[in-house]
């Protein structure tokens, strides 16, 4: 490939607060050849609009319990509403951009994941179609990726949460980088009394902090995300507020800024 990727991935929690300034980040960073392969979750609007249907929902070890019912929501608004809108922003600061779930062109394999039997129709990825990113790249576009695999029949859709779908193509696109974006400046631990970014981690301070309870919740599936990526090719996952400025450029220059998660 002419260019250089890193896979980004773009928390629900965000999204909407992200401005203008970072999608032309983007545009600049690509334009050097330098290009985002985005993988974006969208939690929070899913779980509105299963509450506008009436539709009961739970999350169960930070993964959302998930029935065919759940899934059409799940599908509808990572794929049709999310998706599209951040293709939108991208076209708006001038870049190209092509929207796309792991359903199209096989691009995300999944099996269902271990607790399938607690949280149904959740998937973790056993392949991604690595080759139509770099040819989708080639053309000038910015993938943008919605976190919803197909089962190896290709019959069986799965939940895929959006952390661990962008570990995944991370490894399989074999990227050096991966940026993670979302409401928080990084990893923060309480010192003294007072809440710090930590400027980086490892994987067994890691551990001790989802031990500790320092590290919970939503956290939890980007560090555990980071650390089965950072195994293989990938060197560094950087966790990022998208709020800060340039926040890309940033942390592509190795400028000191969110936390990085290293071997
Ligand atoms: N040690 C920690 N440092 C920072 N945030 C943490 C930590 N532990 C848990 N969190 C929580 O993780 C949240 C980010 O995860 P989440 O809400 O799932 O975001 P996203 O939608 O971007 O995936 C933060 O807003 C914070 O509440
Ligand atoms: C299995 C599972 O939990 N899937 C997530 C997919 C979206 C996601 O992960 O979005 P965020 O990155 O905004 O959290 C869900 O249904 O909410």
């Amino acid at each position: 490939m002419n260019n250089k990727c890193f896979v980004m991935k773009c928390g629900g929690s965000t999204l909407a607060a992200l401005p203008e300034s970072f999608f032309a980040d983007m545009r600049e960073l690509q334009a050097e050849g330098i290009v985002p392969v985005i993988v974006h979750g969208g939690g929070p609007a899913i779980s509105e609009t299963l509450t506008k249907l009436g539709i009961e929902t739970e999350f169960v070890h930070g993964l959302r319990k998930t029935n065919e019912a759940v899934l059409d929501v799940v599908e509808m608004v990572l794929s049709g509403q999310i998706n599209k809108e951040i293709v939108r922003r991208i076209q708006l600061a001038g870049a190209k951009a092509l929207g796309l779930s792991g359903v199209d062109g096989h691009l995300i394999e999944a099996q269902p994941v271990r607790n399938s039997d607690e949280v149904g129709l959740v998937g973790d990825v056993s392949h991604v179609n690595a080759g139509l990113i770099e040819g989708i790249v080639e053309m000038g576009y910015i993938p943008v990726i919605a976190p919803v695999g197909l089962g190896s029949d290709g019959g069986q859709r799965y939940n895929i949460n959006a952390d661990t779908a962008a570990g995944a193509v991370a490894s399989h696109l074999g990227v050096e980088q991966m940026i993670v974006v979302t409401d928080v400046p990084g990893i923060l631990q309480t010192i003294d009394g007072e809440k710090r970014v930590l400027p980086s981690v490892t994987v067994a301070e890691i551990e001790q902090m989802i031990a500790s309870g320092d590290i919970y919740g939503g956290m939890i599936p980007k560090v555990r995300a980071a650390i089965q990526c950072i195994q293989g090719k990938v060197q560094e996952v950087v966790i990022v507020n998208g709020t800060e400025s340039n926040v890309l450029s940033k942390v592509l220059k190795g400028q000191n800024i969110g936390t990085r998660i290293i071997r």
